[in-house]
């Protein structure tokens, strides 16, 4: 876990001109399986659009040491999403092997044996032809992972994987990021489970409005550190 794979120095990000996160400096290494917490409004998401590049730093700089098009899958809240277009579930986790196989080319046998095996994986073996907008929030999650699946990305962003999931498409999907953790990947979660990320993410970012601390989850997830977030950008976790 030595290199870094993300660095942000001295980054302040924000939305038409308003700072919403201050001059952050801090690295994310490859392989490391990271979560970011930090109350309401704290600066979470603005952080992952950072990563993304779907904002610009205010000032500073984040650099990224992975290719955006192949390397990247990006989760963002469902709150965020549209799925009122008419796709299958099929299609939707077909998008995942775009990056390799090319948008819109059919896909081959090969392809089609990982998309049935991806949607075995997240408990959607029979929903395939489904339409996404007939999806209960959970069956969705789990079809976007089945998504990520054949994506193979590197870098793993997920903003609040488990919000309005049950708590077995909680443990399956946790399953899997623990899995992707295994193999060698770079995790980094947007996370409100604080005893989720007590007990499985090693790293962990605190935010609130700007960077609290950066460690060991055992160690930076204080009650000091915890209240001075939320007295800096007085939300609730
Ligand atoms: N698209 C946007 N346009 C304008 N302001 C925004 C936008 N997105 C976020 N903000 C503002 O940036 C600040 C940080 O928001 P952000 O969504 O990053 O917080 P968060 O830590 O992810 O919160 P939550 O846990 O509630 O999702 C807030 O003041 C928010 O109002």
């Amino acid at each position: 876990m030595s290199i870094p794979i993300i660095e942000l120095e001295h980054v302040s990000l924000g939305w038409r001109g308003k700072t919403a996160l201050r001059d952050v400096s801090l690295q994310f290494h490859q392989g490391g399986l990271y979560a970011i917490v930090g109350p309401n409004g704290a600066g979470k998401s603005t952080l992952l659009k950072a990563l993304t590049t779907e904002i610009a730093p205010l000032q500073g700089q984040v650099r990224l040491g992975f290719n955006l098009q192949k390397d990247l899958a990006f989760l963002p809240q469902q709150a965020d999403m549209d799925r009122s277009f008419p796709i299958t579930v099929y299609d939707l986790v077909a998008m995942g092997a775009w990056p390799r196989i090319g948008a819109w080319r059919k896909v081959d046998s090969a392809e089609h044996k990982r998309i049935q095996h991806a949607l075995e994986k997240v408990g959607l073996s029979g929903f395939a032809a489904r339409r996404i907008h007939t999806l209960s929030g959970g069956q969705f999650q789990r079809a976007l992972f089945a998504r990520m699946i054949l994506q193979e990305a590197g870098v793993i962003l997920l903003d609040e994987p488990f919000a309005a999931v049950d708590s077995d498409t909680t443990q399956a999907l946790l399953a899997l990021i623990l899995e992707w953790h295994e193999q060698g990947r770079t995790v980094i979660a947007v996370l409100h489970e604080m005893e989720m990320v007590q007990k499985h993410f090693p790293q962990c970012v605190l935010l609130g409005g700007q960077l609290i601390a950066q460690g060991l989850s055992t160690e930076i997830l204080t009650p000091e550190n915890l209240h001075l977030a939320r007295h800096l950008c007085a939300g609730d976790f």
